[in-house]
C-alpha cells in the first residue's frame, strides 16, 4: 500500500464514503471510522443539532479536531465529511497521512442517495437540495482533487465492486 497504512474517502455527500468505506475496510481487514459519527458520538448529539445550536462554524471546529486525531492512527479506513476538505489543516493531513480516495458521482445520483437522511442540515435548510449540492461540488470538485491519489466513479456500480475497484487501484499504486 505504498507505504502508507490509511485510506482516506473524500467526497461530496451522498458519494458513498460511509457506505462503501465499511466495505473496504472488510476486505483490506482494516479499521473503519466515520468523522461524522465520530463527531456525533464525541458531542453526544446528531450533525443537525450541532449546526442549530453551535452554526456550521462550530461544527468545522469539531471536525477539524476529529480529523487531526484520527489521522494520526494507523491502519484506518476513514470516512470524511463531505465538506471536511474544506479546512487547509484537514487536507494536509488527509495528503500526508494516507492514500486518498475520491468518490466522484453525478449530481443525479447525490440528489437521489440524499433524499431521506438527517445527518445533511445544508441539505435540509435548503428548498431546492439539487442547487446546492451543484454549487458545493463546484467550490469543492478542485479541492477533492487536489489531495486525492486515486479518483474512482461511483455511479454505476454497486457497492461492493466499487470497493474492489479502490482496492484493486491501490494495488497498483
Ligand atoms: N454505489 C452505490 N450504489 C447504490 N447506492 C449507493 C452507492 N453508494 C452509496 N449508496 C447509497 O447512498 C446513500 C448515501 O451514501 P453514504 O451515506 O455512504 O454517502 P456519504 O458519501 O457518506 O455522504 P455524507 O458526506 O453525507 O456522509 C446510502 O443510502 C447508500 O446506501
Ligand atoms: O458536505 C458537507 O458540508 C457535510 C457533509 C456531511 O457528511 C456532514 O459532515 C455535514 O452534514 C456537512
Ligand atoms: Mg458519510
Amino acid at each position: 500500500m505504498k507505504g502508507k497504512r490509511n485510506v482516506f474517502l473524500v467526497g461530496p455527500m451522498g458519494a458513498g464514503k460511509t457506505t462503501i468505506g465499511k466495505q473496504l475496510a472488510q476486505i483490506l481487514h482494516l479499521q473503519f471510522v466515520d468523522s461524522d459519527q465520530e463527531i456525533e458520538d464525541r458531542t453526544g448529539a446528531p450533525i443537525d443539532w450541532i449546526f442549530d445550536i453551535e452554526g456550521e462554524d462550530g461544527f468545522r471546529k469539531r471536525e477539524k479536531d476529529v480529523i487531526a486525531e484520527l489521522t494520526q492512527k494507523q491502519g484506518i479506513v476513514l470516512a470524511t465529511g463531505g465538506g471536511a476538505i474544506t479546512e487547509p489543516d484537514n487536507r494536509t493531513y488527509l495528503a500526508g497521512r494516507g492514500i486518498v480516495v475520491y468518490l466522484e458521482t453525478s449530481l443525479e445520483q447525490q440528489v437521489e442517495r440524499t433524499r431521506k437522511d438527517k445527518r445533511r442540515p445544508l441539505l435540509m435548510a435548503s428548498d431546492n437540495p439539487e442547487a446546492t449540492l451543484e454549487e458545493l461540488n463546484q467550490k469543492r470538485d478542485g479541492l477533492y482533487r487536489e489531495i486525492a491519489d486515486i479518483i474512482v466513479a461511483t455511479n454505476e456500480n454497486s457497492i461492493k465492486s466499487v470497493a474492489n475497484k479502490i482496492v484493486a487501484q491501490i494495488n497498483e499504486g
